[in-house]
């Protein structure tokens, strides 16, 4: 597991507009290298930032659209199309404006489909991504290229909320949520087991809100008691932040700002 670094902008628009930048180069990279890419979104309102940024973006026609993979990290368990699901939010951004392969396109199976609970849904999305996976993963989830996350106020990730059984979990790679503190309460959530198969993870995080969580996982909190801290990818784990976000962070953790 890698050290987390932590890059520090200006404010939460140059921070979307940035990670959208980076996005678009580890992507374009990836597709040199191996073909295709793959990234893990986020839902919040800082994933779905960098999204509409990455839409604004001239240079996303350097990707290869229909050569990426898209999965989530989590999902809020509501009806297909449901204005607050991950996946609805994330096509309003960007996903309907590129020419995806939608064979690529993985969403957590929506409440009211073919899986009853929630459950069921993350059953479903473990072997989804099982099947993903080939022998050079050396496990049951693909080595995304980039896992993005946005971290909660009370330093939650994906649906891995602090002290709820989800983010005990040590065996399963995707596990129903309920009674999730964040409405709404029924989710779908990789688990960190399945978070850090991931190559790179990034974390994001804007508004002064956000700062105690910040400096709470960066300073050696348990991944229990703030999962953030236990998100972190094989070969790097990038924190993204603004100013305020970052304002309680010891300065030695960090960079002076540089944008
Ligand atoms: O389904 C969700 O709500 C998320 O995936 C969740 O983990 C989110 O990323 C954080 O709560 C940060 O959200 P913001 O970026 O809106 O603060």
């Amino acid at each position: 597991m890698t050290a987390p670094q932590v890059v520090v902008h200006r404010d939460k628009e140059l921070m979307a507009q940035a990670a959208a930048a980076r996005l678009i180069t580890k992507i374009v990279d990836a597709q040199a290298a191996r073909g295709s890419a793959s990234v893990v979104l986020t839902g919040g309102r800082n994933g779905n930032g960098l999204l509409a940024a990455l839409a604004q973006a001239p240079a996303r026609d350097a990707i290869d659209w229909s050569r990426l993979d898209l999965w989530w990290g989590d999902e809020r368990f509501l009806p297909d199309g449901h204005p607050d699901r991950n996946h609805t939010q994330a096509r309003e951004a960007l996903l309907d404006d590129v020419p995806l392969n939608p064979a690529r396109v993985h969403p957590m199976a929506p409440a009211g489909g073919p899986y009853g609970n929630a459950d069921l849904a993350a059953e479903a999305y473990a072997i989804e991504l099982a099947a993903a996976a080939g022998p050079e993963d050396h496990g049951p989830v693909p080595s995304f290229d980039v896992l993005l996350l946005g971290v909660g106020p009370d330093t939650h990730v994906a649906s891995l909320f602090p002290e709820l059984p989800g983010v005990r979990e040590t065996e399963r790679t995707v596990v129903g949520v309920h009674g999730a503190p964040k409405p709404p309460p029924t989710r779908v959530s990789l688990t960190l087991p399945a978070i850090r198969a991931a190559r790179e993870v990034w974390l994001l995080a804007a508004g002064e809100d956000k700062a105690n969580a910040v400096a709470m996982a960066l300073s050696g909190a348990g991944e229990v008691q703030a999962p953030a801290a236990g998100a972190r990818g094989r070969s790097r784990t990038l924190w993204l932040l603004d100013e305020a976000a970052a304002s309680q962070l010891p300065r030695d953790l960090y960079a002076p700002s540089c944008a």
